[in-house]
């Protein structure tokens, strides 16, 4: 069983090329230990929504995050909204979802510090 730490422990690698698309099992496994990540856009891409109380919160939370994707040099996608920011995590260069979406989105969740 992979978890959380497990993912959020490695460090992003730089990747190019579909040989690095993990497949359906490896997918799965890694979801398994995200609470509240969702496989969208055809398992293509993951999603969460997390939610704060206000916007200073919201602010704080993605501008935390971007530090920590420029820290990785792998970005999300982002929505953000007065009480909640929707992150999104597909890794372009490899034409879906790689290893790093993972580490990235077990740093997003330990981050918001809603998951423990
Ligand atoms: C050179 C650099 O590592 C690449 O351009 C990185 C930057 N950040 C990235 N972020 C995401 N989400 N997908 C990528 O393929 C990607 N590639």
């Amino acid at each position: 069983m992979t978890t959380i730490d497990e993912l959020a422990d490695r460090r992003c690698q730089p990747l190019r090329g579909a040989g690095h698309l993990l497949d359906e099992a490896a997918v799965a496994s890694r979801l398994a230990a995200l609470p509240g990540w969702e496989l969208v856009e055809d398992g293509l891409a993951i999603r969460k929504t997390f939610r704060f109380p206000d916007y200073h919160r919201t602010m704080a939370y993605v501008n935390a995050l971007a530090y920590v994707a420029h820290a990785e040099d792998h970005h999300p996608d982002l929505g953000v909204h007065y009480d909640r920011a929707v992150v999104r995590f597909s890794t372009h260069d490899v034409g879906g979802l790689s290893e790093n979406d993972f580490t990235c989105a077990a740093k997003a969740e330990l981050l918001a510090g809603q998951s423990r």
